[in-house]
C-alpha cells in the first residue's frame, strides 16, 4: 500500500536510559516525555520500506487493542499478533523513536500516534477510485479503508451502465472527469482497477489531477514521472511465492543454477518478467 511517511516532530535527546540493543527503556511508562525515546533525531532517519509495511501491520493490531481499552502490550505479544518476531519489533518501533518500558512494555494509545505520524495518518487521504467492475465494486463497498482514514471520495468508470450509479453513497462518474473532480476533491491517492490497457491512460489523468500515490491492480507495468509513487497490488504474485514455499516445503524446488530452461520462459515477454 502507498505510504506517505509524512513529517513527523523531531524528537528530543533523551539521558542514557535506554538499551540501545532491544529498544527498551529503565523508564517508568508514564513517566516524563524525555526518558522513553530514541536518542537520536529519528525524525531524519530514512524508515526502511519493509519496516514501513510491517508498521502497517503494528497499528493494525494496536488499533485493535486499543479499541479493547488495553493501556500497554508486551514486545513479545505485539510481535505475536503480528506475525514478526520481537527482536524485529523493537528494532523497527525504535527506528521511529519509540520504545517501550522494561517488564511494562508499550504504551498502546502512544505508541498508536507515533505510528500513525510516521505512516503519515494524522488527516484523512481522499481516494479515488477508477474501474467499477468485480474488483472495484469489492474495493469500493469495503467499509474498512474508510475506518482506517482513506475514504473513498470518487469513483470513475467509462461504462454508461455504471456512469451515474451510486455505491455506498458515491456517485460513479465518467472517467473523463477525473481531472476535475479529483482536485476540487482533494484526491491524494488513486486506484486503478481497470483493465490493463486501460491502466496507463487512467494513471496518466491521475497524475494530471495532482494525484502522487497510485494503487494499481491492473496487471501492467505503469509508467509515471518523478515524484510519483506506485505500488503494485497482484495477489497472483502472492500465490505464487506461496507455491514456491509449498514446493520447498516438499522437496521439489530444483537445487540454484540447475533448473531446466531459461531464467524466463519463452511464453513471457519482457514486459511480463519487468511486472513480475
Ligand atoms: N491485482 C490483483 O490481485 C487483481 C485481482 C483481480 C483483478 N485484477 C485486475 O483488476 C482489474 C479489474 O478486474 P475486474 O475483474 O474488476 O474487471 P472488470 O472487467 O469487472 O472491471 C473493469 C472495469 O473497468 C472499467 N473500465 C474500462 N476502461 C476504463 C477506463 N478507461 N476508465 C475507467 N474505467 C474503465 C470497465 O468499464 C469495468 O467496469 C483487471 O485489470 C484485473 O486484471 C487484479
Amino acid at each position: 500500500m502507498t505510504v506517505d511517511r509524512g513529517t513527523r516532530p523531531a524528537r528530543r535527546p533523551v539521558p542514557a536510559t535506554r538499551t540501545p540493543e532491544d529498544g527498551l527503556t529503565a523508564a517508568p511508562v508514564n513517566g516524563s516525555a524525555d526518558v522513553d525515546h530514541d536518542t537520536t533525531d529519528t525524525a531524519t532517519r530514512p524508515v526502511p520500506e519493509a519496516t514501513v509495511a510491517r508498521l502497517a501491520v503494528y497499528l493494525r493490531v494496536l488499533t485493535t487493542l486499543l479499541a479493547e481499552g488495553r493501556g500497554t502490550v508486551s514486545s513479545e505479544e505485539l510481535a505475536a499478533d503480528a506475525g514478526v518476531n520481537s527482536a524485529k519489533l523493537r528494532k523497527d518501533l525504535s527506528l521511529i523513536g519509540s520504545s517501550g518500558v522494561r517488564g511494562v512494555g508499550y504504551d498502546v494509545s502512544r505508541l498508536v500516534a507515533e505510528v500513525e505520524a510516521t505512516l503519515g495518518l494524522t488527516r484523512p487521504h481522499a481516494v479515488a477510485l477508477v474501474g467499477v467492475g468485480n474488483l472495484g465494486h469489492a474495493l469500493a463497498g469495503y467499509g474498512g479503508f474508510a475506518a482506517r482514514g482513506f475514504p473513498v471520495a470518487a469513483l470513475f468508470d467509462v461504462d454508461p451502465a455504471l456512469v451515474g450509479t451510486t455505491l455506498d453513497g458515491v456517485v460513479v462518474e465518467h472517467a473523463d472527469t477525473i481531472p476535475r473532480v479529483c482536485a476540487e476533491r482533494g484526491v491524494t491517492i488513486g486506484v486503478v482497477a481497470t483493465p490493463a490497457p486501460a491502466a496507463q491512460q487512467v494513471c496518466d489523468h491521475l497524475v494530471a489531477a495532482g494525484v502522487r500515490s497510485i494503487l494499481n491492480f491492473a496487471p501492467t507495468v505503469l509508467v509515471v514521472p518523478a515524484g510519483v509513487e506506485v505500488r503494485k497490488v497482484d495477489l497472483a504474485v502472492e500465490m505464487q511465492v506461496l507455491s514456491f514455499h509449498v514446493a520447498r516445503r516438499h522437496g521439489t524446488v530444483p537445487a540454484a543454477g540447475t533448473a531446466a530452461g531459461p531464467a524466463t520462459t519463452p511464453r513471457q515477454t519482457p514486459r511480463e518478467a519487468v511486472s513480475r
